[in-house]
């Protein structure tokens, strides 16, 4: 139910809209006709609604928690070894990480956040103005980087609504800012849905399709979705680096030669990004036409 700014990467569709905070308010505090084409049904059984008033009761393990990599650490001649070695095992084992002390200061970070909040309480008409000129906004498709702003409105149906469906990314890395202190983004570990603490001045770091291609599988494009919350609006901003359209996408030889055996197919970017366009956003289902020897 997100209302997304527009966007390049169509991969990540999140439900149509022409206005979620429209909608939101029109449906007011009970959200009690919200339409057909936002419910999903599957949602109702077994999944735990985030709600603003949740105990922080599942605080586990290291192996509940997105690993936390601290770029000081990975410059630092005495630790750069060791952190580069967690860095690695985050984008084998997790596809997800976040990233502090990562050289954007805090005030620029707060601007950004601001700004967004600003953006977002605009009239619809204002914001139209932006739609078809995303460049004028955040300077996209710069280098093949390119930007999207979600906006989440609370809804009290919390656990049958999805803010955006199962998906991967498809390009090489996302770097997510997380807007306010909302948890919303889970991710698929495990065959279940862990959240993504917000942490304060970090970025949340994953991994896209384009690289887990790359790397021949040894790094992980992992699923990701994102529930609304049933009290708090939510914001967040993402910037993609994608490979460009016309380059080759396909195992690296020298990482083939580590494995043994090429588990991906070769093709242009633009391609790859045809196929996945083409298939049922469902998670994962769509990396399945790029495996070879399944
Ligand atoms: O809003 C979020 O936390 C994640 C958004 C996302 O997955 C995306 O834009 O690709
Ligand atoms: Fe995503």
């Amino acid at each position: 139910m997100a209302e997304v700014v527009r966007s390049s990467e169509s991969w990540a569709r999140s439900l149509p809209s022409e206005n979620v905070q429209a909608l939101a308010q029109e449906l007011g505090d009970t959200c009690m006709d919200i339409p057909q084409m936002y419910i999903r049904p599957e949602l109702d059984v077994g999944v735990k609604a985030i709600c603003d008033d949740d105990d922080d009761d599942d605080k586990g393990g290291s192996d509940d928690k997105v690993p936390i990599i601290d770029m000081n650490r990975l410059l630092d001649p005495n630790f750069s070894l060791e952190e580069s070695a967690k860095l690695h095992s985050a984008c084998m084992n997790w596809g997800f990480f976040q990233v502090v002390n990562h050289g954007v200061c805090d005030e620029v970070i707060e601007k950004i956040k601001v700004d967004l909040e600003e953006f977002f309480k605009l009239p619809l008409k204002e914001k139209e103005v932006f739609a078809p000129l995303p460049e004028v906004l955040c300077g996209i498709f710069k280098d093949h980087q390119s930007m999207r702003m979600n906006y989440y409105p609370p809804c009290p149906k919390a656990n049958q609504v999805l803010g955006i469906n199962p998906h991967t990314d498809a390009g090489g890395l996302t770097l997510l800012l997380q807007v306010r202190d909302v948890q919303g983004l889970q991710i698929k570990r495990k065959g279940k849905w862990l959240p993504v603490e917000p942490l304060e001045h970090a970025l949340v770091v994953n991994i896209g399709d384009a690289l887990e291609i790359l790397t021949n599988g040894a790094y992980a494009s992992v699923e990701h979705r994102v529930m609304v919350n049933n009290k708090k609006e939510r914001l967040s901003i993402a910037a993609y680096h994608s490979p460009s359209f016309d380059k080759i996408i396909g195992p690296l030889p020298e990482l083939v030669q580590g494995s043994g055996k090429e588990y991906y197919k070769t093709m242009k970017y633009e391609k790859y990004l045809e196929f996945q366009f083409l298939a049922k956003v469902e998670g994962k289902n769509h990396m399945e036409f790029m495996k070879l020897n399944k």
